[in-house]
């Protein structure tokens, strides 16, 4: 303290310069506020006015009274995706005035988060999804800055994208991932139990599949510091920015650890990169085909951007967005396969049923003698595609327990219309700029108009061929990994990933919730202990993607 009021006296600067200093910090950030909220406030008065259908909207509180009434018996860390999903299944009692469902919903939670607009009808979430693709949110971009510094595919738009998307897509194909399985059994052979080891699982896979096996062995000694530094910058990622999180966001300490977590992934990754880039720039060897193994399409792909003139020649700057590529790729990749795994060995642990027949097919396709399922997915990794049962299952789970979704940027002039029999049709809806235009997909997948039996875990459903039976999935229903240009490129990855543990694990392990004996150790014993729809596993956190409750507990017996 001594040192620091020296230092200010030294500087001529006294405490009530420092006291005015921060009320004039403090005013501005209070003013700021204050007119946004103004502004965010009078957009949705502005549609009321034009007769767009609202909720209830006061200018102080917006519409937080109704969000506050409609998540009071919910958990507090139970994850925002619940709420859409409460406001379609009330909507008639939050829009009295509307004699059927609005297609679009306008969403006021300032100064909590920014205004938002919701699809409340699937072909709503279409329009801007798949018909035509509004460019991604500020907020999806600012997320990944400090872990990519927006050098990266998901922050990429336009022609940029275009061209890194179809550089990068080969090597994510249906049948590149099969011809994979062999060396990415290795990583899911060494899986035996569940909790946060799905989410190593997911990032080691990730780290072999993105750089094959003999760069990723080189990077053995590195890869622990390199997956602390990544997850690191994830947990300090702010999503939203708003009033709660403004002191964390702008904590210096923060940003210094970003900054230091950044240094680690450069010189982490550099020296294989460099290596690898002179291997595939010597004349004697020839250029990598795309589908070799990722790292080699990037690189090849920063070697054409250098030949266009469109990246400097310098090692940072290839650095910069090589480690901008493969951030993207842990980050999009991991916590999201990781909580899928969890949901579907959990809906499997309560449907018995289920989980026999999965049995059965792994019996049936990978031979009875479970232990021997690697090996024979070693020798036939195309077996993995004949788990017609399993895919329909872990869809199932995927509708039942979305986990993220996209958001995107309103743009001036756009329009969300209404579709046609919705009783608004040819509506116009504003969605211009300054609206986060989400997609709604943990909503849409609980959809009773859309889904039959909704609320049922029903794998079967998956299978079904006629279109026109009322079990079949509504035509652009099933959306986990997005629909449209802008879907998840890591999709097929993901699902043969999720099969391969299902594959290895289910014939040799029970594996159940351990709610009972968690809530004993922390004495929620006999008290009422926070649960969503009755059950203890639930969607939590405040950011995305949402995390299974407490990383869910769970039981795991070897079976005889
Ligand atoms: C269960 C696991 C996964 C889920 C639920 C998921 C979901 C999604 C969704 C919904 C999007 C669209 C996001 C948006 O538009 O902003 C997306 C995009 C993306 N995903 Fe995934 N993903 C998963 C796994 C993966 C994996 C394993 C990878 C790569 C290793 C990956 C890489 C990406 C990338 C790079 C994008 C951005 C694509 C673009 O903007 O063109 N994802 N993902």
């Amino acid at each position: 303290m001594a040192i620091l009021t020296a230092a200010l006296g030294d500087a001529g600067l006294g405490a009530r310069h420092v006291a005015l200093a921060i009320g004039v910090l403090l005013a501005s950030v209070i003013t700021h506020y204050i007119h946004r909220g103004y502004q965010v406030r009078k957009m949705l008065k502005d549609l009321e006015k034009q007769g767009i259908p609202i909720m209830k909207h006061s200018w102080i509180l917006g519409h937080l009274e109704i969000v506050g009434k409609l998540l009071k018996n919910y958990p507090s860390d139970a994850h925002g995706n619940y709420l859409p999903i409460l406001i379609l299944e009330n909507w008639r009692e939050l829009f009295p005035q509307c004699k059927d469902r609005p297609p679009v919903l306008y969403l006021d939670m300032w100064p909590f988060a920014q205004p938002m607009i919701l699809p409340l009808l699937l072909p709503v979430a279409v329009q801007f999804t798949q018909d035509y693709s509004l460019i991604k949110a500020h907020q999806q971009k600012e997320v990944l800055y400090p872990l990519t510094k927006n050098r990266d595919i998901s922050s990429m738009e336009g022609p940029e994208w275009k061209v890194w998307k179809k550089r990068l897509s080969p090597g994510f194909s249906n049948q590149t991932i099969t011809s994979r399985i062999p060396d990415l059994l290795d990583e899911v052979d060494k899986f035996y139990a569940l909790e946060k080891h799905t989410t190593k699982l997911a990032m080691d896979i990730i780290f072999r599949f993105f750089f094959g096996k003999r760069i990723h062995a080189q990077l053995a000694s590195a890869q622990a510091a390199l997956e602390h530094a990544v997850m690191d910058t994830v947990k300090r990622m702010v999503f939203f920015h708003h009033i709660g999180n403004f002191i964390q966001e702008h904590n210096p300490y923060r940003k210094f650890r970003l900054w230091k977590n950044y240094r680690t992934m450069l010189s982490g990754f550099g020296p294989v990169l460099q290596q690898r880039l002179g291997e595939l720039t010597t004349d004697e060897k020839p250029r990598a085909k795309a589908t070799d193994t990722l790292v080699d399409a990037l690189i090849q792909g920063v070697m054409e951007d250098r030949e266009a003139g469109l990246v400097n020649t310098s090692d940072s700057d290839f650095l910069g967005l090589a480690v901008g590529q493969i951030g993207t790729f842990i980050f999009a990749g991991h916590d999201t396969t990781a909580s899928a795994i969890c949901w579907v060995l959990h809906l499997l642990s309560k449907h018995p049923d289920v989980l026999r027949k999965v049995r059965a097919e792994h019996d049936a396709v990978l031979g009875s003698d479970a232990a021997a399922a690697a090996s024979v997915l070693r020798s036939r990794p195309e077996l993995i595609n004949a788990l017609v049962y399993t895919n329909a299952v872990m869809k199932e789970a995927m509708r039942v327990h979305t986990n993220v979704g996209t958001m995107r940027r309103g743009e001036p002039g756009f329009y969300l219309t209404g579709p046609a029999g919705s009783g608004y049709d040819g509506v116009k809806f504003p969605a211009g700029e300054g609206w986060v235009v989400w997609d709604n997909t943990f909503a849409l997948h609980r959809d009773p108009e859309l889904w039959l039996r909704v609320h049922e875990f029903l794998p079967e459903r998956f299978l079904i061929t006629d279109e026109g039976d009322p079990m079949h999935p509504p035509k652009n229903g099933w959306r986990f990994f997005e629909l449209g240009p802008r879907n998840c490129i890591g999709q097929h990855l993901a699902m043969v990933e999720i099969k391969m543990v299902l594959a290895l694990v289910l014939r040799r392990m029970d594996i159940e919730v351990a709610w009972e004996e968690w809530d004993a150790e922390r004495g929620l014993k006999g008290k009422k202990a926070p649960s969503v729809w009755g059950d203890r596993c639930y969607h939590a956190g405040a950011d995305s993607p949402p995390h299974v409750k407490d990383n869910m507990p769970v039981h795991i017996r070897l079976r005889q």
